[in-house]
C-alpha cells in the first residue's frame, strides 16, 4: 500500500453550484469510486456542502480539479489524529445517539428526562459526539446494552473520554481510557469528574499502560482510532478481551473497512455489526 494520509475535501457553495459539482463528481471517469456526501449546511443562506473522502493522492488530485470548474469554496484537511482535534466546535448542537444525549453547558437548561445525558465542552479534545465514528460507537453501545452489560470497559483512544464515560454512567463497574494525547488526558479526566462519572483516563499509546493491563481482561473495548493503529492492536485489543467479549471499532473510512475487518478475522473475531455514517465506518466484533 502506499503512504497516503486520509483527507477529508470540504466544498461549499449555493445549491446550485454545489450540485453541479456533485453532479461532475458522478460523471468524472477517474472517481467512480469516490465517497462524498452532499448536504444543505444553512438554509437561510443557501449553503450546501460537499465531503469528500479520497482514498487515494490520485483520487484527492482528481476531487481537487474537478471542484475547481464550480463556484464553490474548497479546503482540505488531513484527517490525522492531531487534526482531528481541531474539528471540535464550539456552540454546537446537542447530539442524540440511542439513549444518550450529548451536550454542552448552553444546553443545559434543555435536557431530556428520558435519556443519558452527557455534558462535553467542545475544545482541544476530540469526542463531542458530532462525528460520524463517535455516534456509530455510541449507537452500538446503546444497541449492545439492551441485551446485555458490560462489567469491565477500555476505550482505546478516549479523546474526551465520553465512550468510556458513557460506559460508566450505564453501569459498567469499571471504565478506562487512555490516549496519547496528554491534554486530552486532563480534559477526559475532567469530563469524568463533570458527569460524576466513575472512569479513569491514563496517557498511553494504544493498551501500554500498567493500569489498562491490571484491570484486564475487559467484557469489552471501545477504539475508535485511525485504521492503521486499529490493524497494529489488534492483537493487543484480543489479549486485553475476556473470550466472547466484544470489541466496538471505528475511525475507519468504509473503504478501509475489508482491510481492518481482515486483521480481525483473522484472530477468529466474528462480525456481529456495521454502522456505516458519512464516510465512516464501525464495526461490532466478537472474540473468539
Ligand atoms: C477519533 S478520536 C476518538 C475520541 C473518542 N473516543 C470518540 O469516540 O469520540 C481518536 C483519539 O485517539 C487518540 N489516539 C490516536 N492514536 C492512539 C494510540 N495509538 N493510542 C492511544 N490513543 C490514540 C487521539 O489522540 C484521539 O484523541
Amino acid at each position: 500500500m502506499t503512504d497516503y494520509t486520509p483527507q477529508q475535501i470540504v466544498a461549499r457553495g449555493g445549491r446550485l453550484d454545489a450540485e453541479a459539482a456533485a453532479d461532475a463528481i458522478d460523471n468524472h471517469p477517474g472517481l467512480e469510486g469516490a465517497t462524498y456526501s452532499i448536504l444543505e449546511e444553512d438554509e437561510d443562506k443557501n449553503i450546501w456542502r460537499i465531503d469528500a473522502f479520497p482514498t487515494t493522492q490520485q483520487e484527492s488530485d482528481g476531487l481537487a480539479s474537478v471542484l475547481a470548474g464550480y463556484k464553490v469554496k474548497v479546503t482540505t484537511e488531513v484527517l490525522a489524529d492531531a487534526d482531528w482535534l481541531a474539528m471540535a466546535l464550539s456552540g454546537l448542537p446537542p447530539v442524540k445517539a440511542g439513549r444518550f444525549f450529548v451536550y454542552g453547558m448552553h444546553d443545559r437548561g434543555r435536557l431530556p428526562a428520558s435519556t443519558v445525558n452527557l455534558r462535553i465542552e467542545a475544545g482541544a479534545a476530540f469526542g463531542t459526539g458530532h462525528h460520524g465514528t463517535t455516534v456509530g460507537c455510541l449507537q452500538a453501545y446503546d444497541r449492545l446494552i439492551k441485551a446485555r452489560s458490560f462489567k469491565k470497559v477500555l476505550d482505546v483512544g478516549a479523546g474526551t473520554g465520553l465512550l468510556a464515560i458513557a460506559a460508566a454512567r450505564t453501569g459498567s463497574k469499571l471504565a478506562v481510557g487512555t490516549d496519547i494525547d496528554k491534554p486530552s488526558v486532563r480534559i477526559a479526566r475532567e469530563n469524568a469528574l463533570v458527569n460524576q462519572a466513575n472512569a479513569k483516563f491514563v496517557h498511553a499509546s494504544g493498551l501500554g499502560h500498567r493500569l489498562v493491563a491490571d484491570n484486564a481482561p475487559y467484557d469489552l473495548v471501545f477504539a475508535n482510532i485511525l485504521a492503521r493503529p486499529l490493524i497494529s492492536l489488534a492483537q493487543d485489543i484480543k489479549r486485553a478481551l475476556v473470550p466472547g467479549g466484544t470489541v466496538i471499532l471505528s475511525g475507519l473510512l468504509r473503504t478501509q473497512e475489508r482491510m481492518v475487518k481482515a486483521a480481525y478475522l483473522s484472530r477468529g473475531f466474528r462480525v456481529k455489526t456495521r454502522i456505516h455514517r458519512d464516510a465512516w465506518a464501525t464495526l461490532v466484533l466478537q472474540r473468539p
